[in-house]
């Protein structure tokens, strides 16, 4: 059953520039149950970590978000806080791991003291408890002879061990919400899939609930419960990782998982997704994807198309599933996952 910690309801985000107004978010809603880990997928610019750094409290000064515009966490719309109170909710009840560690480490500042600071902050822990159980954190992330370390500067580490360490400082405190904005894409595969597990575990000991943001689908599947997938600062499909992964419904999403290497892909069979994402100073009449999709249709040019339920957990944006639209015939790997999917109902029918 859902039990949502977070409800982001009708989010916009508008930047002021120079060019005009940048639609960046436009109409965004989910919901983020306990526990869980919710994967938001897409390419650059469709707006995951706008989202996120919203839910932080940190946009730019440039940001206007409407007032129609909600986060629902702990009976507050986050929204409506001032920044002395984002002070005791930022690092403390939501924290986020950023994609390059040395940018969210203190170069000047030893690594234990940092990972005790927040325990200071907001725990109002003593400076030597506070490193004691910022030795232990050490311990827990994988930090190897973690004693010896301790007063060790963020340069003298490698890219893999700071970022164990950026994860350290976001749990210390262990917070309901973690965001996880492109964790590992700064690190090669091995250490990537080091990082992934610990997170996996780390979830499991303090049942935090995670936004893992990616534009990578790879790293979705070991990792997610449920997938957002994001276009052009919408939400164009929703649902459990195996609907995602096996009956996907938008073409967007096809692309992506036709863009993404796995185990059986056959050499040359990867194709990008064509053209390139619209521009949000003036979004497109319609579905902003029309431009890039083979199997649009004239409505697609004239109108947006709303959710259409594919089942309790899976709703997808797209004409295509409007019941007067054409049967298309999805590109072959697509079919492939689709059998896939009707064997897992199958089995899951027989058990
Ligand atoms: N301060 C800003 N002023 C104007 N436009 C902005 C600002 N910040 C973000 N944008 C625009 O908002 C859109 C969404 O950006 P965002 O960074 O969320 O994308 P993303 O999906 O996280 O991409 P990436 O994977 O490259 O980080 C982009 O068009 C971006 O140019």
């Amino acid at each position: 059953m859902s039990n949502p910690i977070l409800k982001v309801e009708n989010l916009h985000v508008n930047f002021n520039t120079y060019a005009g107004t940048v639609q960046a978010i436009r109409d965004v809603s989910f919901d983020l149950n306990k526990g869980e880990t919710l994967a938001i997928v897409g390419e650059s610019g469709s707006g995951k970590s706008v989202t996120t750094k919203t839910l932080m409290g940190l946009n730019a000064k440039n940001a206007l978000i409407p007032d129609n515009s909600r986060l629902i966490f702990k009976d507050r719309n986050l929204l409506d806080l001032k920044e002395e109170e984002w002070q005791s909710v930022r690092g403390n009840e939501i924290a986020m791991i950023f994609q390059d560690p040395m940018t969210s480490l203190d170069p000047t500042m030893r690594i234990g003291m940092q990972i005790a600071e927040p325990l200071m902050k907001h725990r109002k822990m003593k400076k030597v408890a506070a490193l004691a159980r910022a030795l232990e954190l050490m311990k827990g992330v994988g930090i190897p002879n973690a004693e010896e370390h301790i007063n060790d500067y963020p340069h003298q580490w490698s890219g893999g061990m700071r970022q164990r360490a950026v994860i350290a400082i976001a749990l210390a405190v262990d917070p309901e919400i973690l965001i996880a904005d492109e964790p590992t894409t700064a690190l090669d595969v091995t250490i990537q899939a080091q990082i992934l597990k610990l997170m996996k575990e780390l979830q499991k000991d303090t049942g935090s609930s995670i936004i893992f943001i990616t534009h990578d689908l790879g790293v979705v599947a070991g990792m997610a419960n449920r997938v957002a997938v994001m276009y052009a600062g919408k939400i164009v499909e929703y649902g459990t990782v195996d609907e995602i992964f096996f009956n996907p419904q938008h073409p967007y999403t096809w692309g992506l998982l036709n863009s993404m290497p796995t185990t059986d892909t056959k050499v040359g069979s990867l194709v990008a997704i064509p053209g390139t994402p619209p521009d949000l100073l003036d979004p497109p009449t319609g579905d902003a994807f029309a431009s890039r999709n083979e199997y649009a249709l004239a409505i697609d040019l004239k109108e947006e198309p709303p959710f259409f339920r594919v089942s309790d957990t899976h709703y997808a944006a797209t004409w295509l599933l409007d019941e007067r639209a054409p049967k298309v015939t999805p590109p072959v790997q697509i079919q492939r996952r689709w059998e896939r999917w009707r064997e897992i109902q199958g089995q899951e029918a027989q058990s």
